[in-house]
């Protein structure tokens, strides 16, 4: 464990190329006074490609505004942020979102939502078919692709939601409490499915979660924030044996261990 509050607040140099990094970066807001309201406080963080690195926190520390913030759509209020290396003023290339709740076009089956990302990444028309299939296979959806978001469960929702996200193919993911509207088996397997597609493809995750088991079952890495406003408490190198079974992998001491230490830092003593 890196102690944020006490050792210099960077993370340790990751030795593989890194696909992401927070310098400094603070985002200030307005509140509704009018009154400027501190959310992240010189965050410090370095994602190294094929990473697959979660952040937990108490509601409100500023998980989302890190996400927000390396996606581009909220500029940093100071400091710096650089993706793929170079630094962002906009949402940058090869960077794709998935929220809690999916984000599906309700007007549009599963396949029209899987093509209309193809459509975005400029996968010539003849392909998009084929792909939308072999994706729809991926995902246990293959039945499922002429029906509309509002006529399939929630698991499969989201499970459409991430074949979007895999049809436009980015390179850094950024998943915002993906599986935290589903039930314990359905997240379960949508993190079997995650790990299996994450590790067939050596992307890199950024995965924000209240869920401290998941995050430390799924991840290279878990930070801790703390706040407001949002800083960097601890990290948590995650040396647990790949592949992953997410079941199997519970059962370990290294895991309990990794999860009590979390607990306690989040300031939950039990
Ligand atoms: N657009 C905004 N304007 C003003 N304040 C905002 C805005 N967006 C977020 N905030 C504030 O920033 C702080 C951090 O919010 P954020 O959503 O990043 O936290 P979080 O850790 O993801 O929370 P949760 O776990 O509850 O989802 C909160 O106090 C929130 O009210």
């Amino acid at each position: 464990m890196v102690d944020h509050a006490t050792a210099a607040a960077t993370s340790p140099a990751p030795a593989a190329p890194v696909r992401a990094k927070m310098v400094q970066a603070s985002k200030i807001y307005t509140d509704p006074a009018g009154a400027p309201k501190r959310v992240l406080d010189r965050i410090d963080l370095s994602l190294a490609e094929r990473e697959f690195l979660s952040i937990v926190g108490p509601s409100g520390c500023g998980k989302s505004t890190v996400l927000r913030l390396l996606s581009g759509l909220t500029p940093v209020s100071e400091g710096r942020v650089v993706v793929g290396g170079e630094e962002i003023t906009g949402p940058p290339k090869g960077v794709g979102f998935m929220f809690q709740r999916d984000t599906l076009l309700p007007w549009a089956t599963v396949s029209q939502n899987i093509s209309i990302a193809l459509e975005l990444n400029g996968t010539p028309p003849a392909e998009r078919k084929g792909r939308i299939a072999e994706l729809l296979q991926l995902l246990g959806l293959s039945q499922f692709g002429d029906y509309l978001p509002a006529h399939i469960s929630g698991g499969m929702r989201q499970r459409a939601a991430l074949g979007r996200l895999l049809a436009y193919g980015p390179e850094l993911y950024l998943m915002d409490e993906p599986f935290g509207a589903l039930d314990a088996m359905t997240k379960m397997t949508m993190g079997r499915e995650l790990l299996r597609i994450w590790s067939g493809h050596e992307k890199s995750v950024v995965f924000v979660t209240h869920d401290i088991e998941e995050a430390v079952s799924l991840s290279d890495r878990v930070i801790v924030m703390e706040g407001p406003p949002g800083r960097i408490r601890s990290e948590y190198h995650i040396d647990l044996p790949r592949p992953r079974d997410l079941r199997e992998v519970r059962k370990m001491p290294e895991f309990r261990d990794y999860c009590d230490r979390i607990w306690s830092d989040i300031g939950y003593s039990g």
